[in-house]
């Protein structure tokens, strides 16, 4: 018996979108599943199992190889830095990542204080401007962080803008626009490659995007 071929899936806002996607391209696997919670879906007939995992630990799954296969927002594979193939834009899921914060604030020249869930791209970016930061570390509600005056900016996902504006604040700089991405563990990769290719193949045909 040949060992399945293990996808991690991202749970949350990502996932109706990917499995849509995955629908599209012949795997059916995923219909009514959001509710469930169940957390590794075996499907024999197919040789696959699915994998339901946070949006920021599937990374660390197809890195470690217990998933050959993953999809993960582009601002999780920068942040990460990690050891796998990124071999497919999907083109779910788009936003992109901005400095924002209250209108009217011209940055401090004095180690200015960024909060946000995304520490390496926004430390990489200030360093490419030349500007020397300090990074508040923060899970979410990063939004609170320049209105109680934690922090002089914010580096965040901007999606419709909404949070900003409800919170009156202001976008300073787009940073990097972000959808999510196929990516491969870099060993199965050759140790699976015929089935690891028949997905990216039917998955590159829905999506429209070329295979790298
Ligand atoms: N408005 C948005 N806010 C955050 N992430 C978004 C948005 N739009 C698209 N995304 C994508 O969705 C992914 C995050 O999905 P989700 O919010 O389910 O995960 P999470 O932030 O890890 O979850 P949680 O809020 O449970 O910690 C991001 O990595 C990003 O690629
Ligand atoms: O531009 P918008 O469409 O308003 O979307 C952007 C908001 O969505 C995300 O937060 P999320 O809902 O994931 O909550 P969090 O703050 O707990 O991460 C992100 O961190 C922004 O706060």
């Amino acid at each position: 018996m040949r060992k399945p071929l293990t996808i991690a899936m991202p749970k949350g806002r990502i996932f109706e979108e990917a499995a849509e996607l995955m629908k599209q391209a012949g795997y059916d696997l995923l219909s009514n599943q959001e509710e469930s919670r169940k957390l590794i879906l075996e499907f024999p007939e197919q040789n696959l199992r699915i994998m339901m995992a946070k949006p920021m630990d599937v990374v660390t799954y197809v890195e470690y190889g217990t998933a050959d296969i993953g999809i993960a927002g582009k601002d999780v594979l920068l942040e990460q830095d990690r050891d796998v193939y990124e071999v497919l834009d999907l083109g779910i899921s788009p936003c992109y990542i901005a400095v924002a914060g209250l209108p009217n604030q011209p940055l401090s020249k004095i180690a200015p204080k960024i909060a946000t869930k995304y520490p390496k791209v926004a430390s990489d970016y200030f360093r490419e401007q030349g500007e020397q930061i300090e990074i508040i570390p923060l899970n979410g509600s990063i939004e609170i962080a320049p209105l109680i005056g934690l922090a002089d900016r914010i580096v965040d996902i901007v999606s419709t803008g909404r949070t900003l504006k409800e919170n009156g604040l202001v976008e300073y700089e787009k940073i990097v626009g972000i959808t999510s991405r196929l990516i491969v563990n870099p060993v199965s990769y050759r140790l699976k490659s015929k089935e690891i290719d028949e997905m990216v193949n039917q998955l590159s045909e829905v999506v429209g995007e070329d295979y790298v």
